[in-house]
């Protein structure tokens, strides 16, 4: 269903572009993943400072991906991105227990932001191919994914390493952009 309602739509909106923000702390692989979708290959990342964009067309839509740099005293600047953005990805490193409660708290900013009420959450449980990762059970708890009740949300597994698990993720988000699209 989805994959149809995308094809009408992008005959009825062939330049609509639909705006995604990656957030989440440095280190969880958002640029990684950036360029996995963008170019299917693993490029060599420096911390981001500052933002990178891309086009990605994926199941007939285009998308306009801006990974932010996550470090600490670059998250206040995050809100400057969230204007018309249709979805949030919050990448986490799944083997960093010590940090998911500071996870936790930027993602209850970003839910409770007025610019992101009508966006949908695609939370990436990263770095599957750790030993040590939490599954995606686990991440959900920790992170509240349950309580959230004001936004569409989905966990998806994920390595931004080979790639796997990411375009599940951005089918996800390909699926509820076209509902939306199509209601209104
Ligand atoms: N093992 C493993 N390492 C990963 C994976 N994804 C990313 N990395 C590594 O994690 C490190 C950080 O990746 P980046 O993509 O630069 O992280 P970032 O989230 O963009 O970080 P900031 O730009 O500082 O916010 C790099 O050494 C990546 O190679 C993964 O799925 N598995
Ligand atoms: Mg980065």
């Amino acid at each position: 269903m989805g994959g149809l309602l995308s094809t009408l739509l992008s005959f009825v909106f062939p330049n609509k572009e639909y705006k995604i923000i990656i957030v989440g702390l440095d280190n969880a692989g958002k640029t990684t993943m950036l360029y996995q979708l963008h170019l299917g290959q693993v490029v060599v990342t420096q911390p981001t400072v500052g933002s990178n964009v891309e086009s990605i067309r994926y199941k007939n839509l285009n998308f306009e991906v801006w990974d932010l740099g996550g470090q600490q005293n670059l998250r206040a600047a995050w809100p400057t991105y969230y204007r018309q953005t249709d979805a949030v990805i919050m990448m986490v490193d799944s083997t960093d227990r010590a940090r998911i409660a500071i996870s936790k708290d930027e993602l209850g900013r970003i839910i409770g932001h007025e610019e992101l009420v009508g966006a949908v959450v695609l939370v990436f449980a990263n770095k599957q191919d750790l030993k040590d990762a939490m599954t995606t059970a686990e991440l959900s708890e920790s992170l509240g994914l349950h309580h959230i009740k004001t936004h569409n949300w989905q966990i998806q597994a994920c390595c931004a390493l080979t790639g796997e698990g990411l375009f599940e993720g951005l089918g996800w988000i390909a699926q509820q952009v076209s509902e939306l699209a199509s209601k209104s």
